[in-house]
């Protein structure tokens, strides 16, 4: 049983690392079940005791899961909603009209809980008790998911799910989403769809989708006020039928693509330069949209 004295060591032994490559984070735990992951791959997990605090530091590096090229454009999009609102239906189809490549942080969790380790066996007790996993956990998997797909334009289907979701992918990944689609839909219609799911999917059941719904009103909510004080909010109303909600979810990807083509028809002429210097000499003479 590891001990506080254990914990300071580790931040000691962190901040002796190249400080720019080691990420230190302080976890809100909330499982019995807590966990390291350490800067030379090797994984230890802890039951909580009294002698261990609820706040514990995990430090990883960059060279773990790597990194985007330098300058190349990715293009996210998170989709949230609660249980059973129907995201992963519509990332489905968003998939095949947009070319994005769709990550679901449930799907990638569910494969994690598959592992016979113990944080496969921690992943399996929370997602089982309706309970979200620790943040750096799921923002690790999902860039190693982006970097292994070779694309660059990601759907992540039900992340994040808190502000500490949030911050931890602000932290590690840090590419702004372009926009957040958030779909919207009653209690009783997402239980009635989650009890009739049939996937057999271990919590959908009527104990943990109560969880479930617990965490997205205290947790999620937060995370979509947030979304639409920065504007990168699109509401889109769940209940309809699929593909009802998809004529609307169409719209808003036809709306980011034209914007994406703009922004990189403008990007190609700045890089010309015949076309600066023509700017530069029209600018000269007070002509400035000559160009244009
Ligand atoms: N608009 C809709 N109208 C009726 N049923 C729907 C609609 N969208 C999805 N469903 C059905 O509801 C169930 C839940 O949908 P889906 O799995 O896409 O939701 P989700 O938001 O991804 O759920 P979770 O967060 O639990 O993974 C599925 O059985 C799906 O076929
Ligand atoms: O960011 C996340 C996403 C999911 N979880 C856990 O997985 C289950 C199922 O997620 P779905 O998106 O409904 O497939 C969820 O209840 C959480 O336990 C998570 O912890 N963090």
């Amino acid at each position: 049983m590891r001990s506080r004295y254990h914990h300071s060591s580790l931040l000691a032994a962190a901040l002796s690392h190249n400080i720019k490559h080691t990420f230190i984070h302080y976890l809100c735990l909330q499982s019995d079940l807590i966990y390291t992951n350490s800067h030379n791959g090797e994984k230890n997990s802890h039951r909580r005791t009294e002698n261990i605090p609820n706040l514990l530091i995990v430090n990883w590096t960059q060279n773990e899961v790597g990194s985007f090229p330098p300058g190349k454009k990715i293009t996210i999009v998170f989709v949230i909603g609660g249980p059973g609102s129907g995201k992963g239906t519509q990332c489905s189809m968003i998939v095949k009209h947009f070319g994005f490549t769709h990550l679901s942080a449930g799907d990638l969790l569910r494969e994690e809980a598959k592992s016979d380790t113990e944080q496969g066996m921690m992943v399996k007790n929370l997602m089982h008790e309706g309970k979200l996993v620790p943040s750096e956990l799921i923002v690790k998997l999902l860039l190693k998911a982006m970097l292994q797909s070779g694309n660059d334009k990601f759907l992540v289907d039900g992340f994040p799910r808190n502000e500490e979701n949030r911050q931890a992918y602000d932290k590690i990944i840090g590419i702004e989403p372009e926009l957040v689609l958030f779909i919207d839909c009653s209690k009783e219609e997402m239980e009635r769809r989650i009890l009739n799911r049939n996937q057999g999917r271990d919590d959908d059941n009527i104990d943990t989708v109560r969880r479930r719904f617990e965490v997205f009103q205290e947790s999620t909510l937060p995370v979509v006020q947030h979304y639409e004080k920065t504007g990168k909010l699109r509401r889109v109303d769940g209940a309809k039928s699929a593909d009802a909600v998809f004529e609307d979810v169409k719209a808003i990807f036809v709306q980011l693509n034209t914007q994406a083509n703009q922004v990189s028809s403008v990007s190609r002429a700045q890089s010309n330069p015949f076309k600066r210097f023509l700017d530069l000499f029209c600018g000269c003479f007070g002509t400035q949209e000559a160009t244009n």
